[in-house]
């Protein structure tokens, strides 16, 4: 029987939790990204809790389910070193840079990807592409920005779409980009981030991961 999406994710999930239990130097703080793939890894870590000091958080969702497990979630502010950041990605390729934020929460894992020395990504193979951009790249704006933000993306090439109803945790909107043509992530990354009103954006180019775990029908691929 074929594996399912979820599945895959789960072993995603798992491969990464044993590399954690590895790496991860005792009483450090691990940073916490967003989505259906990492909380199954949230899950797993729970086993470990009592080795971990806290974590830090990429979104309210992720918190509240840390601390449904009893894992002490840390603000960032308070917290220097985040040796090792989890969290999953709506695409990835093979330089390891990633689109995010599908989940809306990209600003605040955009951050903690910042802060922490070693980022893996966990996916299932649907998310690994040859080029960037299938994914449509989300862009948190602030709200009285909105149209003109819009109006600049459509210069750069892109198709803004609104996503309407969708509050960050930050208090801003989405927009998501479609049709962008990619050749160059890191630059439009830096484009994107140039236009005023945008908060950030989902492209993970210039910070991408350092490993990515991947999960297929034949198991677990380890990139580096
Ligand atoms: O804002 C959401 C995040 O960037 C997620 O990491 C991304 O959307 C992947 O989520 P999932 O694991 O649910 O596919």
């Amino acid at each position: 029987m074929a594996t399912s999406q979820e599945q895959l994710k789960q072993r995603a999930a798992q491969a990464a939790f044993d590399l954690v239990k590895e790496q991860l130097p005792k009483q450090a703080v691990i940073g916490i990204g967003t989505g259906s793939t990492v909380n199954y890894f949230i899950d797993l870590l729970a086993e470990i809790k009592d080795d971990i000091d806290a974590a830090v958080s990429s979104s309210e969702a992720s918190t509240a389910r840390l601390k449904q497990h009893g894992i002490p979630v840390l603000d960032l502010n308070a917290v220097s070193e985040v040796p090792i950041y989890v969290d999953g990605a709506d695409e990835i390729d093979e330089h390891l840079r990633m689109v995010k934020g599908g989940g809306g929460a990209l600003t605040r894992e955009k951050i903690i990807a910042a802060v922490a020395d070693t980022f893996i990504c966990i996916v299932d193979s649907s998310k690994q592409v040859g080029r960037l951009g299938s994914f449509p790249i989300p862009v948190e704006v602030v709200p009285m920005a909105r149209s003109y933000v819009g109006r600049e993306i459509v210069k750069l090439g892109g198709d803004p779409v609104w996503r309407e109803g969708v509050v960050t945790d930050n208090g801003n909107w989405i927009i998501d980009v479609h049709n962008f043509d990619i050749l160059d992530p890191i630059h439009l990354e830096q484009q994107l981030n140039s236009i005023v009103g945008v908060v950030t954006n989902g492209l993970f180019a210039q910070r991408g991961a350092n490993i990515a775990i991947v999960a297929d029908e034949n198991g677990i691929q380890t990139i580096k």
